[in-house]
């Protein structure tokens, strides 16, 4: 494998802007039937996701993947969502009740536009298992399939009917798995993102390690055609993690989905709990990712997201901040 690296250690390379404002920067994007307004969805958590946020990214025309741990809420969740036109993206496990479910959903007619399997070892049989019975079941569903960390998995995930694969085992701001397991992209997230992109013949959704907007930029520049982003979208005034007040400080829990607070018991944990820092509206974070995303575009010499995808750049080991953080 090529030289890894991850989102600090690039930097991408300017070149001749052709719009005369921001603006005119275009940050939609495509996945499957729909085309969206950023190519970023927030991680399918339920710190970072409920019914209401999805709702208000649906209704805004953002892309969302409602999470999938009050299965037996689903249901009534498309139900909602399709009276009102809005797109229906809901996220299934592979255990066996949820084999029921895919087929309860296609005799009831409630077709979800986008499905996420969503396990921590997406190169395994289950998860091949459960693409192809939603391919049996929901031909007309766009299935999304993960977590990968190699070119391998998104090949064999994609030959078994995966509409598009989520890469990132381990690179999450509250994942331990890469303590607990030794395994992982966590360190290398970007590398490996453009390792299984040159892979896939289908869209790759890069998951976790995004700390900054810039990163967005990044992950498209490597083969992305979306990305996850969940620490970045914790904190909330929406965020249905619960407000915590220290010292006089506002914070809002944010914890992993494979940690003991979503699991209720302590087996087989690889997520902590954290609190961060109060942010105020979702609204506002969404402006400015979008605005920021403008002036990548702006800076990459086009007008379109696609304009990210074919520029320079240079690896500068871990050094970009110039020893300033923010
Ligand atoms: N992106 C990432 O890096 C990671 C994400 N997560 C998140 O945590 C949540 C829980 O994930 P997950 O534990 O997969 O889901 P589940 O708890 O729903 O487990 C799914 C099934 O897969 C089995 N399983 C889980 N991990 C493995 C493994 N390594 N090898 C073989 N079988 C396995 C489980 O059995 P059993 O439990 O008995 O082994 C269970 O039957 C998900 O939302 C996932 O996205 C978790 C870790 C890493
Ligand atoms: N190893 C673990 N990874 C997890 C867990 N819960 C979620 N995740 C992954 O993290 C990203 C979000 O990453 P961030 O850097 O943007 O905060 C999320 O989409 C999952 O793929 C977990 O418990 N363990």
């Amino acid at each position: 494998m090529d030289k890894v690296f991850d989102y600090e250690d690039i930097q991408l390379i300017p070149a001749k802007c052709i719009v005369n404002s921001r603006s005119e920067c275009d940050t939609s994007i495509q996945l499957g039937k729909h085309t969206f307004r950023l190519p970023v969805v927030p991680a399918n958590m339920q710190t970072i996701i409920d019914e209401k946020v999805a709702y208000y990214l649906a209704k805004n025309n953002f892309f969302y993947i409602m999470h999938r741990f009050e299965p037996h809420t689903r249901k009534d969740f498309i139900k909602k969502m399709q009276s009102e036109d809005l797109v229906t993206s809901i996220s299934v496990g592979v255990k066996e009740e949820e084999y029921g479910f895919v087929e309860e959903l296609a005799k009831e007619n409630l077709i979800p536009d986008y499905v996420t399997i969503d396990i921590a070892h997406g190169h395994s049989i289950s998860v091949i298992e459960m693409i192809q019975h939603l391919k049996k079941h929901l031909p007309e569903t766009f299935v999304i399939a993960g977590n990968v960390g190699t070119p391998e998995a998104v090949r064999e995930l994609e030959n078994a009917g995966a509409d598009a694969t989520k890469v990132g085992i381990g690179p999450g701001k509250v994942c331990i798995t890469k303590l607990k397991t030794g395994f992982g992209t966590g360190g290398w997230q970007l590398a490996a993102v453009k390792w299984c992109a040159k892979a896939a013949s289908k869209p790759i959704i890069a998951d976790g390690g995004i700390r900054h907007h810039g990163d967005i930029a990044k992950s498209i520049r490597f083969g992305a055609s979306m990305v996850m982003v969940g620490s970045l979208f914790a904190g909330h005034e929406e965020s249905p993690g619960e407000l915590v007040e220290k010292d006089g400080t506002l914070y809002k829990e944010y914890f992993g989905s494979a940690s003991e607070y979503q699991k209720g018991e302590r087996k087989n944990v690889e997520g902590k709990r954290m609190l961060v820092n109060y942010k105020g509206k979702l609204e506002d974070t969404l402006t400015e990712m979008e605005q920021d995303l403008q002036s990548s575009i702006s800076y990459a010499g086009g007008k379109t997201i696609d304009s990210l995808r074919n520029v320079d750049y240079v690896v500068v080991k871990n050094s970009i901040f110039n020893g300033d953080m923010f």
